[in-house]
């Protein structure tokens, strides 16, 4: 059986105006018992701006699930997806309410087995403003959440429960942002990835996992490499895509009705340039809604 994670630090609490409206930590889709006596419970968080959430977002969780079936140590037993505060500062954020309602849309449309916990995007300060939360706390609390609150998973017999082990699931370029410690301080990693770990897809249109993982050899224990397909699919292409009327390819159909109905993503560069850089809002400069229904992939 896989080692256990112990918890470095104290769970964050609660704090009291955590959120705007009425919020339960969702675990309707947590699978409580294990299948497999000889593993360990594995729970998956993808932490992102999901801004919108594309069909490669949800893929993330197929593919892993892909991988994971066929080690020897772990039985996925929950996957969530957790969007990130409007405090985080990307020009390319819509509210958090909106990247919220798209992902339980595509979650519904899909029919997929993946769970929004809401937490970390609503969370406030006292004075009612979003609050950021760095990466290794949202899994700190998801771990107090499933495992000190919930009590952790099931053995195959029930006779008793385990802690099940909380994974980070992002692509391959968020991992190479990692070396830069101005970015993610060493002390952020040694909890996200020295005491949880992390499943990095493969994201060959924009780095090679090899290249991005070799600076955090130190923590090659607790990372695993999840393979993928040639694939350009991301959030900017689909924005660029809505700005400048062109079939929208890589949404599921329900969220890209939802942003045609919200009137998301209309303002910005006209000229395609997918560079994250490239992606500031511009006020005022509203191009028309495209008029085409998308072709939504099945994959
Ligand atoms: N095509 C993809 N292949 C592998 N990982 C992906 C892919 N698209 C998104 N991800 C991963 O999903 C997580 C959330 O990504 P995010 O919401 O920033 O989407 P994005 O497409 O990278 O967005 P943007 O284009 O706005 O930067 C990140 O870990 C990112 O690496
Ligand atoms: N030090 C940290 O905890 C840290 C640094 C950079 C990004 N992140 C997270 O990584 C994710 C990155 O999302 P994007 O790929 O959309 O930028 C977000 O969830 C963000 O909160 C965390």
């Amino acid at each position: 059986m896989a080692e256990q994670p112990t918890l470095a630090r104290t769970p964050l609490p609660e704090p009291k105006q955590a959120h705007a409206g009425y919020y339960a930590f969702p675990h309707d889709k947590l699978r409580r018992r294990l299948r497999d006596a000889r593993k360990t419970p594995l729970v998956l968080v993808a932490c992102g701006s999901f801004s919108p959430i594309t069909t490669l977002h949800l893929q993330l969780f197929e593919l892993a699930d892909h991988y994971v079936e066929r080690t020897t140590d772990f039985e996925i037993v929950g996957n969530y997806l957790s969007p990130c505060s409007d405090n985080y500062g990307k020009p390319s954020l819509v509210a958090a309410e909106h990247r919220i309602n798209m992902c339980k849309l595509a979650i519904e449309e899909r029919n997929s087995n993946v769970m929004v916990d809401e937490w970390e995007a609503l969370r406030r300060d006292e004075a009612g403003n979003p609050l950021y939360t760095p990466t290794p706390d949202v899994l700190e609390r998801l771990d107090h959440q499933i495992n000190d609150i919930l009590g952790g998973i099931e053995t195959s017999d029930g006779s008793t429960a385990v802690r099940a082990r909380i994974m980070l699931l992002i692509g391959a370029d968020l991992a190479q942002t990692m070396a830069d410690p101005e970015i993610w301080p060493p002390a952020h990693l040694d909890v996200l990835l020295g005491i949880y770990g992390a499943l990095i897809v493969e994201r060959p249109s924009q780095c090679d996992v090899e290249q991005a993982i070799l600076p955090l050899k130190k923590y090659h224990d607790k990372i695993r490499v999840v393979p993928s397909f040639d694939n350009d699919v991301s959030s900017s292409k689909v924005r660029a895509q809505i700005r400048t009327g062109e079939s929208v390819l890589d949404l599921p159909e329900s969220v890209y009705e939802y942003i045609l109905a919200h009137k998301l993503y209309r303002d910005g560069p006209l000229n395609r340039d997918l560079s994250k850089d490239a992606d500031k809002v511009i006020d005022g400069d509203a191009t028309p809604a495209p008029t085409r229904p998308p072709v939504a992939s099945n994959g």
